[in-house]
């Protein structure tokens, strides 16, 4: 019962009121409120445990989750969580989170829903929206083939009109055209938004989406023309294996014409292409809608880790015991703390850079509505860089908690392992996040070649305004404490953001050729526009962890000299000593129940190592004292050896 102890005296240090932190964690008391009734609800249903999962076989872990998805329906429904549409609401989205199970409906609610709201004219939606609502169809997001997933506009699959039928012919011409990864496809979905290239009378119109209905409602088997089925095993052993991730190809598969999703261009009965006046980009709406959901969820995910890597620290002991006293808590170690604290910063500043994403994010899409385009490719620099940023800090940070637990870490039972082999494709699915920055950083030399025309920066590049001020700028700071001033800080980041842009755009413009100038630079691009980011991300919380670990382009740009960076250090230190008393109050703040958690290390009542003995005589290689294959592979081993000896 030692650990119990430990977090109940850690929890009486805290100096700030952990109940009102839950609600600013949750947002507002109603999120809170909901949050903790179904979080509770999914812990205590015996259908959603999850305690069981690392030992199930593929197969089985499939079926598991197909019947947590058809239970958590049905208690949505149960529960008359809403009316008709209940599956988007706040109480059946949160009901999917805290099941904490990647599965198909994460696809269907989370792209191919959105694909169609976005892209689908208004009759399209009222066809498509309501079967989709009610489950009565079941869909995915099949974009990527197994030649091209980053490069959309190198997709292969065709999508060919026929102007005698009035109907698309969906091919797939190679086996890189082969859609490949979409989650949902393997084994579920009935219906997909297929991205292919549009060809009207032998020419070419782009990438464009189409809605095809894959297999039969009836009986499930693919419709005449579809081959579908699952990619394999992915990375962990549970983790994301949960998802039917799959490979499909079409044989000149027909469609009707209003199944190409028509808001953004048309294809009119005569087999005229028409584009409105919108900007093309918007076919990748929903891609910014997901990269927008992502940085929120990275909060989640960090947070998880941070909170098991918190309390185990508290309870943990290694050395330090004189006169056969108590160890010292592993938490009150300096690199404890110093690997530590940034993470369970960098969890609460994703958290609020998540909300004004979204607050941004919405923004936009009034604005879209109301046919002003304006802050489009803001929008997508801010989604496509933040989703860069939080998924590599989050992904790498749930890693560093791994550590942070020593070996204990590495068990499954820690839940960090799964944690981590769910999370990180993160960094790669929605977009590669080296791919994503490249995009940030063509945004901004963009934005600097503009200022010379006047064009004034917008959103988070409005600083770039300041350019010769910035230019100028070296830090006043004297002593640690003015590294506690927030605009002392923000002025350094916006310094060396703009410095670090603007020395690409200078080495840009030694190029002939700006394209080739822009692979040859591209790592530099990709740093600058790591400086952006993390500039959007600090001028709405938090700093100086980043400041130390990105030292080298503050002095190497000019814009601080190494004793404020010395002074930066000091003040980061200091800064962990007040977080230490507050470090297990500010992660029960995040009000994960132990279901949620899964894991021992982290479980609220601290008692882990009676929990960790327990468990262990749960696996199934203990099922026997003797293992399976001892007569064939180990005593004819030892007998071997005995007659050598003899020998
Ligand atoms: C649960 C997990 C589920 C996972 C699901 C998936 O992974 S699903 C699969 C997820 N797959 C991926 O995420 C694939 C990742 N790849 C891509 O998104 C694209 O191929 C690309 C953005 C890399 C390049 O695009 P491109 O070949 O068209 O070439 P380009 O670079 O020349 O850009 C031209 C112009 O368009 C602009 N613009 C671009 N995007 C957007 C946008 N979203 N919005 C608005 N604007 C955008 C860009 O700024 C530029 O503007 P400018 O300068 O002309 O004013
Ligand atoms: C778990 C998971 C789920 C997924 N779910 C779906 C889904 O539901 N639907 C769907 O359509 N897709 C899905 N995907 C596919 C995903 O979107 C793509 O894998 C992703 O966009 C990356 O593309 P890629 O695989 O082609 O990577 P590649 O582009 O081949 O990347 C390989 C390497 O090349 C580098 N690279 C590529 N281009 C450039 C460049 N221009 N400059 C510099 N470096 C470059 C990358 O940084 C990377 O290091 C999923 C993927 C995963 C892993």
């Amino acid at each position: 019962m030692e650990g119990v102890d430990h977090l109940a005296f850690e929890r009486n240090k805290a100096q700030f009121d952990v109940d009102e932190m839950k609600i600013v964690w949750a947002g507002s008391r109603e999120d809170f409120e909901l949050s903790d009734r179904i979080s509770r609800l999914v812990a205590s249903d015996p259908v959603f445990r999850k305690d069981d999962r690392a030992a199930l076989g593929r197969k089985e872990l499939f079926k598991n989750t197909l019947r947590k998805a058809a239970h958590a329906w049905k208690r949505v429904i149960e529960l008359r969580l809403s009316g008709e549409f209940s599956a988007l609401e706040p109480e059946a989205y949160k009901l999917r989170a805290f099941v904490d199970q990647p599965a198909f409906t994460d696809l269907h609610w989370g792209m191919f829903v959105p694909a169609i709201q976005g892209q689908g004219t208004d009759e399209q939606q009222q066809k498509w929206l309501p079967l989709a609502y009610r489950m009565q169809i079941i869909g995915c997001y099949a974009q990527t083939e197994l030649g091209h997933g980053s490069n959309v506009q190198g997709l292969e699959t065709t999508a060919t009109f026929d102007p005698k039928t009035d109907e698309f012919v969906i091919h797939s011409p190679t086996l890189t055209s082969s859609k490949w990864w979409p989650g949902g496809l393997g084994k579920v979905s009935t219906h997909a938004v297929v991205y292919a290239r549009l060809i009207i009378d032998g020419q070419d119109y782009g990438v464009h989406g189409f809605i095809v209905q894959l297999r039969s409602l009836d009986d499930h088997l693919p419709l005449p023309g579809i081959t579908i089925g699952d990619i394999g095993m992915k990375f962990g052993n549970a983790a994301y294996n949960t998802m039917d991730n799959g490979v499909l190809t079409f044989d000149h598969v027909r469609i009707p014409r209003n199944q190409m999703l028509m808001r953004v261009s048309q294809v009119t009965r005569e087999g005229k292409y028409v584009h409105s006046n919108v900007p093309r980009q918007l076919v990748y709406g929903t891609m910014v809608y997901v990269r927008q959901k992502i940085v929120a969820d990275a909060s989640v995910a960090l947070s998880r880790a941070v909170c098991i890597a918190t309390r185990y620290s508290a309870v943990r002991r290694q050395f330090g015991s004189h006169n056969g006293g108590l160890e010292t808590q592993v938490i009150d170690y300096k690199t404890q703390q110093s690997r530590l604290f940034p993470l369970l910063a960098s969890a609460y500043a994703f958290r609020f850079v998540g909300e004004w994403l979204l607050w941004l994010y919405t923004d936009v899409t009034e604005r879209l509505k109301a046919k002003d385009f304006s802050t489009l490719p803001e929008a997508h620099a801010c989604t496509a860089g933040l989703k860069s940023l939080t998924t590599t800090a989050t992904a790498d940070g749930i890693e560093e908690c791994r550590k942070l637990c020593g070996g204990h870490g590495y068990l499954c039972s820690s839940g960090l392992p799964e944690l981590f082999a769910v999370y990180v494709p993160a960094c790669t699915y929605e977009g590669d996040n080296i791919v994503l920055l490249l995009q940030v950083a063509r945004h901004l030399v963009k934005t600097v070649s503009q200022l010379s025309t006047g064009n004034k920066p917008v959103g988070t590049t409005a600083y770039m305004a300041r350019l010769e001020q910035l230019l100028q700028y070296h830090s006043d700071v004297k002593k640690a404490e003015d590294w506690l001033k927030p605009n002392v800080v923000l002025e350094a980041f916006e310094a060396r953001a703009a410095r670090m842009c603007v020395a690409c755009a200078q080495n840009l413009s030694k190029f002939s050729n700006p394209e080739e100038g822009f692979q040859e630079l591209a790592a530099d691009l990709v740093e600058a526009a790591v400086a952006h980011c993390q500039l959007i991300v600090v001028s709405n919380v938090y700093a100086l962890s980043l400041l130390h670990k990105h030292l080298g382009d503050f002095i190497s740009t000019g814009c601080i000299d190494p004793k404020q960076g010395s002074l930066a250090n000091e003040q980061l230190r200091n800064l962990y000593s007040q977080v230490r008393p507050n470090a297990v109050a500010l992660v029960d703040a995040y009000n994960y129940t132990d279901h949620y958690l899964g894991s021992i290390l982290g479980r609220y009542d601290g008692n882990v190592y009676p929990k960790l003995y327990e468990e262990a005589w749960k696996d199934p290689l203990n099922d026997s004292i003797v293992p399976d294959g001892f007569k064939e592979y180990i005593q004819p081993l030892l007998k071997q050896q005995l007659r050598n000896a003899r020998l």
